[in-house]
Parts: C-alpha cells; sequence; structure tokens
C-alpha cells in the first residue's frame, strides 16, 4: 500500500504541492490529474523517493519511502530521457541491472515485452533510430521490467496514436490484474475515464476533486441529455434548470443543472412528434475538470 500523507512540497517560496493525501492499494489505478504546473510530477518524485517532502511523510507498505525500494518500482518519466547512443537491448540491460535483475532475466523480459508491443526488430537498433512513439514504448519497457508492484507513470500516453494508446492501456490492466498499484498523470481524460476508478485533481498543488470517480461524477450532479429528433430548441432553453442547448450536426445536447430537470426535459420532449434518440447522462470528467479548474486553463 501507498500512503501520501499530508505531503507538502516547498520550491523557496512556491508551494509545489499543498498537504495532500491518498491512500493507493494493490489493484488499484489511481489518476493524478491537473493542468500544467499543478504538483503532479513533484508529487511522482516523492512518491518514487526523489524528493523529500518539506512536510508530511510517503509510506510504501508502512516504511518511509526511499531508495531501497527501487527494485519493487517503476518509473515512467515525463521527458523522454532514454540514452539514445545504445541500443534497445543495451538499454535494458543496464536498467534492468540497476533493479538488481540477472542479464537472463533481462532479455527474457525484454523479448516477451517487445513481441507485445510488436517492435520485435528494434532490439539491435540504436534508440535514436527509432519513431517516437517507439521510443515511448521503450521508455515503457524500462519501467516494467523488474514487474513493478507499484507503477508511477508521468504521462504515458502523450503523443501516442489509439492504438498504441489501447495497448499501453491493456498492460497496466495486465499488471492491475496482477495486483499492482498503479498512479499516472494523463491530460487525455476520456482514457483517464475509461479505465481508472479514483481521481485527484490538482491545482496550484491543491486537491480540487477527489475520490471514486463514480462518486466524483455524483457530487457533481449536472447532466446532459442527448436528443436526436424534431424540438424546439427555444422550448427547450425556457425550461427552469436547463443551463445550456448545443446543437450538433446529429444531436442536440441539454446541459442540466441535476438530475431532478431531466424529468421535466422528458415531459416535453413526450409532447414532440419524431424523438430518435433520448439519452441521460452523467458529466464527463473533462467536463467536471473544465468547469472546476477551467478559468485559469488555456488548453487542457
Ligand atoms: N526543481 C524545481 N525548482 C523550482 N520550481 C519547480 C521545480 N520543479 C517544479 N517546479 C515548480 O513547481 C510547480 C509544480 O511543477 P510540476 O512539474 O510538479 O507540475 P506538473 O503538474 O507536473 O506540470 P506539467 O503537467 O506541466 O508536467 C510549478 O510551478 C513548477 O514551475
Amino acid at each position: 500500500m501507498l500512503e501520501v500523507k499530508n505531503a507538502r512540497m516547498l520550491y523557496g517560496d512556491l508551494v509545489a504541492v499543498d498537504r495532500l493525501s491518498f491512500i493507493i492499494k494493490p489493484g488499484d489505478i489511481f489518476g493524478l490529474l491537473g493542468t500544467n504546473g499543478a504538483g503532479k510530477t513533484t508529487t511522482f518524485r516523492m512518491i518514487m523517493g526523489l524528493l523529500d517532502p518539506t512536510e508530511g511523510e510517503i509510506l510504501y507498505n508502512g516504511e518511509k519511502v526511499g531508495y531501497h525500494n527501487v527494485n519493487e518500482i517503476g518509473y515512467m518519466i515525463e521527458e523522454r530521457s532514454l540514452l539514445t547512443k545504445i541500443t534497445v537491448k543495451e538499454l535494458m540491460l543496464y536498467f534492468g541491472q540497476l533493479k538488481d535483475m540477472e542479464p537472463k532475466a533481462i532479455l527474457e523480459r525484454l523479448d516477451y515485452w517487445l513481441e507485445r508491443f510488436d517492435i520485435v526488430d528494434y532490439k539491435d537498433k540504436k534508440i535514436k533510430e527509432l519513431s517516437k512513439g517507439n521510443q515511448q514504448k521503450i521508455q515503457f519497457i524500462s519501467a516494467i521490467i523488474n514487474n513493478p508492484k507499484l507503477l508511477v507513470l508521468d504521462e504515458p500516453f502523450s503523443g501516442l496514436d489509439p492504438i498504441n494508446t489501447e495497448l499501453f492501456v491493456e498492460v497496466i490492466r495486465d499488471f492491475q490484474k496482477q495486483g499492482a498499484m498503479v498512479v499516472f498523470s494523463s491530460h487525455q481524460l476520456d482514457h483517464v475515464e475509461s479505465f481508472c476508478e479514483e481521481v485527484i485533481v490538482l491545482e496550484k498543488g491543491k486537491a480540487v476533486i477527489e475520490g471514486r470517480l463514480d462518486q466524483v461524477k455524483i457530487d457533481f450532479k449536472k447532466q446532459n441529455i442527448r436528443i436526436i429528433g424534431d424540438v424546439d430548441i427555444k422550448k427547450l432553453e425556457a425550461i427552469p434548470g436547463v443551463d445550456r442547448v448545443i446543437e450538433n450536426s446529429n444531436e442536440i445536447i441539454v446541459k442540466i443543472e441535476s438530475e431532478l430537470v431531466a424529468k421535466h426535459v422528458f415531459d416535453y420532449i413526450k409532447t414532440c412528434d419524431h424523438i430518435m434518440k433520448y439519452d441521460v447522462e452523467q458529466a464527463s470528467l473533462s467536463e467536471i475538470f473544465i468547469a472546476k479548474v477551467g478559468h485559469k486553463v488555456e488548453k487542457v
């Protein structure tokens, strides 16, 4: 179990992380989200034991996290930090041995992962000869080569195409099934939503949203109704509790302030002749994120 207890990190006068607390248990996939500069990487560095919190503590299985835990942790950092002049095989031997692995075991695992990521032919290629996406796969493999019990992934999906994103998600899920703890950051909130159960959203180092994703959505209250059919937009807009009506090319989205308003919208819809679709859904994580921290965000 990983416990972040009241962790605070100052860089001079700047409060990068402000009294943050959360727990990750075996089998949890935990999303640490936030705008640029919100404090995610600083939190990861504290979790890895690379930075000592100014206040508070980080406990791994009940003890202060530190270098002695390195063999059980896998870390994929945001910046590409691969040694580019050596081959994939040499790089993995280097990283694996830093984690006390035997060369034979490293090479066996490397073969398995190269196959799984469909890059078998790159084993003896220099890192600099690989495309950006393939370098990212190698970076991911270097984080999981030691079969970690705690996997820390800073922006693992950035720049990946949808097929490779899905591949990364599958591997992360496999680690979850084996009982690993996974904590990751991402700006692609639709991905976060599809496979992460628990989230914290940071703003200037403070948690502004936290908890199980389903509960976060219930607490947010606002919902969306998707309609395909002949409706009068003005009549929809006039219903009390309707925040906004958006006309897309093929459907109408009615944004309502709470679940109760759906009944009034439905009462109106019953009076319309041609309705092909009427769906009520909870707000997306992206909408919740923008509502909570979007006033200061230019682009998420
Ligand atoms: N070594 C450092 N010295 C001084 N300030 C730092 C240092 N590292 C980070 N900061 C500052 O701390 C704050 C949090 O930075 P951090 O890198 O943790 O954010 P982040 O959420 O990971 O951002 P991004 O999404 O852009 O990667 C920022 O204001 C940043 O400028």
